[in-house]
């Protein structure tokens, strides 16, 4: 990189390598052009009324790029779908969601990037829901000008990723919910679990099909699992009789219907009865008490990447731990708090 001065009206276009300030009657009024900044014909006048008939230029080097550019090409780099860029601002490019959905970033590929000399790339935390419109992450170059070789590395790394910062829409599913516990099921108490998970699906813009109701009886539940297989459920949720009570056979329903436990016991805290099953391709999910009892549990983890259609297996549960306390503050600010925003996962 070198320096030049030139004549103003000569300029358009150059890239300015020095901070201009402005001085209105002795008092200083900020910065009117800050260093690297691309001298528009529109500048001019203002250069000359501030006192400026010369000024110092950029002259790039073979390989070598302004931050301008460098920020544009690694936000790009870095988008993946459901992702948008914005215009760089003094290098600075931040990325927003398109739509709805589950944020997915690419460790790996972050780690490397942030590796590189003279770029970061900063996001939000791997597996939370976003909003459309939301601003998911944050990329710029730290000097002026970077040689070309380390955007084209990060530009590398990005393209053996599946894309480094992406969104996955939430799709509408079916759901069957078995509400297990003998004195719901006889009515001796009120159900107050299955209008939870039905809001809650509600939420989502899924289908609940049914509301079964069980006794504790480790064979009416696997029955109800299948049944509601049959009507086409695409998740089911089993709750209660998930702890340590004679009475609390819903794992062992689970077990007798077919399907094959993934892991019972769940490092997160509501959340630690917690099991995760699947027949064949339908996540089956027991929920524990908590679940009804706290707004916030493991299943508002794991829900939404069951329906930004992934699979969950036992790895994930057991990466929910670092962060997978809730702080339990009065005034809940999920999904904008860390509980499960660990090391959730890549
Ligand atoms: N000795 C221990 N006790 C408990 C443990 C433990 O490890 N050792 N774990 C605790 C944790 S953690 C949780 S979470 C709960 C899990 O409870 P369950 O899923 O087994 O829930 P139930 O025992 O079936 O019910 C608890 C309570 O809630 C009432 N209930 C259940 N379902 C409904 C419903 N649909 N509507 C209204 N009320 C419902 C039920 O009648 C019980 O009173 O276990 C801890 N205990
Ligand atoms: O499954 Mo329990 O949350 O630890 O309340």
């Amino acid at each position: 990189m070198k320096t030049e001065i030139i004549k103003i009206q000569d300029a358009v276009g150059r890239i300015l390598c020095h901070d201009i300030t402005k001085i209105v009657k002795d008092e200083f009024k900020g910065t009117a052009f800050k260093k690297g900044h691309v001298i528009k014909s529109g500048d001019i006048d203002e250069f000359l009324r501030l006192g400026k008939e010369h000024v110092f230029v950029l002259e790039l080097e073979p390989g070598e790029i302004h931050e301008d550019e460098a920020g544009t090409r690694l936000g790009n780099a870095a988008a993946g779908c459901g992702v948008s860029c914005s215009p760089p601002k003094e290098s600075r490019v931040n990325l927003y969601a398109k739509y709805d959905g589950l944020l997915k970033i690419d460790l790996t590929a972050l780690e490397e990037i942030n590796d590189l000399p003279d770029v970061i790339l900063s996001t939000l935390s791997n597996n939370t829901q976003v909003s459309k419109g939301e601003m998911l992450a944050g990329t710029k170059v730290i000097p002026l000008v970077v040689p070309e070789q380390v955007i084209s590395s990060a530009e590398k790394a990005a393209a053996a990723s599946m894309g480094v910062v992406k969104v996955l829409p939430f799709l509408k599913k079916k759901v069957g919910i078995i509400v297990t516990g003998s004195e719901v099921f006889k009515g001796r108490i009120t159900d107050a679990f299955g209008p939870v998970l039905n809001n809650k699906m509600e939420y989502w813009g899924s289908e609940v099909l049914d509301i079964i109701y069980s006794p504790d009886d480790a064979g009416k539940i696997a029955e109800s699992i299948k049944h509601c297989i049959k009507m086409g459920a695409e998740i089911i949720l089993v709750t209660g009789g998930m702890s340590v009570d004679p009475d609390d056979v819903t794992p062992s329903g689970i077990r007798e219907s077919g399907a094959e436990i993934i892991k019972y016991g769940a490092p997160a805290l509501p959340g630690a009865m917690f099991l995760m099953a699947y027949h064949g391709d339908i996540p089956v999910m027991g929920i524990p008490a908590c679940g009804m009892y706290f707004k916030i549990t493991i299943l508002d983890l794991l829900l939404p990447r069951l329906l930004a259609g992934e699979k969950i297996t036992r790895r994930d549960i057991v990466k929910l731990a670092h962060g997978g306390l809730c702080r339990s503050c009065e005034g809940c600010r999920f999904p904008n708090c860390s509980f499960g925003k660990g090391a959730s996962g890549s």
